[in-house]
């Protein structure tokens, strides 16, 4: 079997090449790298992986990579994944992540091939919910609250639209908080653990800068992610779109002590009103039982173990830097 997985090189991408190697050794693993994209996540998988050079929004490069690599199955996880971002280029975010996923799905009928696609939608698309409507279930009503949060709206019903006009094997999964070693920087819990880590390398002074502790996620950890992936294209169904996430609920506060009590010198935190946002998306608690009766997959490492490793990761990362 041949795979391709766009956004290789990042957390998500790199880990589910992992899981795919330590557990399916004899398929065949392809991966999308836009031009110049660091690939420090994946350089242990050098000579074990096939990358090919291409890039969302260029159509062109899309059909030549699928060509090549002639995937039974494809992972897209490539996407501009940070809701602040998206904020301040909109348009881009909506190019990357409408308009790429659009020209993925075209290049798949352009090289005439029948894969089955996951396709990665999130859970920012259920927007602000009240507390009467959690845990959020795949029909409660789409608000997105941001821009990232509409371009997953319209990469969603884009994949929808091809299996319902063309047959394109589209499975779309609402993916949770999920994080662990390799998490951008930029994201909540990795940004603490990274700041925490230069705390304790004297690398920079306390406090640990925050925005808003109060929002409410579940945290899965990105191993776990990575093996639900692979159970969706194994067992899931064609058309279908399946919420997954971890299920312990945490306030994002909590999550900083947790990582706080792991550190090797007292830290203390200060909120910096840049880290606010326009608009905060604060309670996120899904219901995964669609998935989980389609793949039998539920968590398996708990959140202080992820966020252990993401330290580990931070730190030694630091310590090469
Ligand atoms: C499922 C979904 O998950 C992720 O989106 P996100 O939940 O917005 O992730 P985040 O880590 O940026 O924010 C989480 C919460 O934490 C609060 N928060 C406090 N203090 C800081 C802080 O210092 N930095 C950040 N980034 N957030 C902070 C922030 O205000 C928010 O309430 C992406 O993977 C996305 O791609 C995705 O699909």
């Amino acid at each position: 079997m041949r795979v391709l997985i766009t956004g290789i090189t990042g957390m998500v991408g790199s880990h589910l090449a992992d899981y795919i190697l330590g557990h399916h050794p004899g398929v065949e693993i392809h991966g999308l790298v836009r031009w110049r994209s660091p690939i420090d996540n994946i350089a242990h998988l050098t000579g074990r992986v096939t990358l090919h050079q291409g890039d969302l929004r260029d159509l062109t490069s899309l059909i030549t990579v699928m060509k090549a690599a002639r995937p039974d199955r494809v992972f897209h996880l490539a996407a501009q994944s940070y809701v602040v971002t998206s904020f301040t280029a909109p348009a881009d975010t909506l190019h990357t992540n409408v308009i790429g996923t659009t020209n993925l799905m075209d290049a798949v009928r352009w090289a005439d091939l029948d894969p089955r696609i996951h396709i990665c939608s999130s859970s920012e698309v259920y927007g602000q919910v009240t507390a009467d409507e959690v845990p959020i279930r795949e029909t409660n009503p789409l608000r997105p609250a941001s821009p990232y949060a509409v371009s997953k709206v319209g990469e969603d019903m884009m994949a929808l639209q091809y299996f319902l006009s063309y047959g394109l094997k589209t499975l779309r999964t609402r993916m949770f908080t999920h994080t662990g070693p390799r998490r951008g920087d930029v994201f909540a819990e990795s940004t603490f653990a990274k700041q925490i880590a230069e705390i304790e390398a004297g690398r920079r002074p306390n406090p640990v800068q925050v925005g808003n502790l109060d929002s409410v996620r579940t945290l899965a950890d990105v191993r776990d992610a990575a093996r639900a992936y692979w159970l969706l294209l194994e067992k899931g169904t064609p058309g279908e779109v399946y919420n997954i996430g971890g299920d312990r609920t945490l306030t994002v506060g909590e999550i900083l002590e947790i990582l706080k009590g792991f550190a090797t010198c007292p830290i203390e935190h200060a909120v910096d009103p840049a880290r606010l946002r326009p608009s905060d998306v604060t309670l996120q608690i899904p219901d995964t039982s669609r998935f989980r009766e389609a793949t039998g997959w539920c968590p398996e490492i708990p959140p202080e173990d992820t966020l252990r490793d993401l330290l580990a990761y931070q730190r030694n990362r630091i310590s090469r830097s």
